[in-house]
């Protein structure tokens, strides 16, 4: 299925991000049109400083965008608050704080709290997404351990689990494979990828991890001097967008096997 044919998740219109320093606006890229299907998996790409936590946080409503529209389903939420956007998007950042003194189970729980009373009760429904959510990830024999014992690998499984649990049509997640090893930063783009496709759901994740990206997304957005590329893989190698991504000097883009490589 393509974005063409299938049900589209997301979409930004004319979007420019950027942020706030004192009273000024700085804008870091502008003009960004996405569109994002179900079941499709994305990765923003770009050297250090382009721009991709700004995009992401920028769609998480975290941070207010400088102009433009996005929408979740059809539905503008730009103005939206944190707590209505916590239905339709789930994020994952892997810096963020939280508390590793839970164990997994009561982690990935707090992927429930859009749906819980202010007591933060859980319903049989709230009980069996946790369950499924550790599942999907290969969680269930280590629900019971605390997460300050386990491997960085198999924590970011646990905040991937806990973004299922929130159960919603998007998952962001900001740089889900950093301090892992290559084994574990290919099973975790792997991962994702099983989940969209199991799922229908969109995911949206920024990375450095760019040959692993070009074998496993459907497609990439490429962040580069204030503008956004954005396309399947195919189309982005054929449009060249590759080449001038770093100073050739280096590394340089080899369009045979599709992969950067080193001079
Ligand atoms: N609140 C802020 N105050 C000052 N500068 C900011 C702020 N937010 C972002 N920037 C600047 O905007 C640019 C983009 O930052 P951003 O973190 O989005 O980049 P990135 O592509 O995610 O980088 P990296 O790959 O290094 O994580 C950088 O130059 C950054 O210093």
């Amino acid at each position: 299925m393509t974005s063409e044919t299938s049900h589209i998740v997301l979409e930004t219109r004319e979007l420019e991000i950027g942020y706030r320093k004192k009273k000024e606006l700085i804008s870091i890229a502008k003009n960004i049109d996405l569109s994002i299907a179900e079941g499709e998996l994305v990765a923003v790409i770009g050297e250090n400083g382009s721009g991709k936590s700004t995009l992401l946080k920028t769609l998480s409503g975290i941070i207010e965008s400088i102009k433009g529209q996005y929408f979740i389903n059809s539905k503008d939420i730009s103005k939206s608050e944190p707590s209505e956007l916590a239905k339709e998007i789930s994020l994952v950042l892997t810096e963020q704080s939280v508390s590793r003194n839970l164990t997994v189970a009561e982690l990935v729980a707090l992927g429930r709290q859009p749906y819980t009373n202010w007591i933060g009760r859980l319903t049989q429904k709230d009980l069996s997404a946790i369950m499924k959510a550790m599942q999907q990830v290969g969680l269930e024999d280590i629900r019971h351990k605390k997460c300050y014992e386990l491997s960085d690998g198999q924590f970011q499984k646990v905040l991937i689990a806990r973004a299922l649990a929130q159960d919603t049509p998007l998952i962001i997640l900001d740089e889900p494979t950093t301090h892992l090893d290559l084994y574990h930063k290919a099973y975790v783009l792997n991962l994702l990828k099983q989940i969209s496709r199991n799922t229908g759901k969109a995911i949206l994740f920024a990375t450095h991890e760019i040959n692993l990206a070009l074998q496993l997304c459907d497609k990439l957005a490429i962040l580069k001097d204030g503008k956004v590329q954005f396309g399947t893989p195919k189309e982005l190698i054929s449009q060249e967008a590759f080449h001038s991504l770093f100073p050739e000097s280096l590394i340089y883009f080899d369009k045979t096997s599709s992969s950067f490589k080193v001079k």
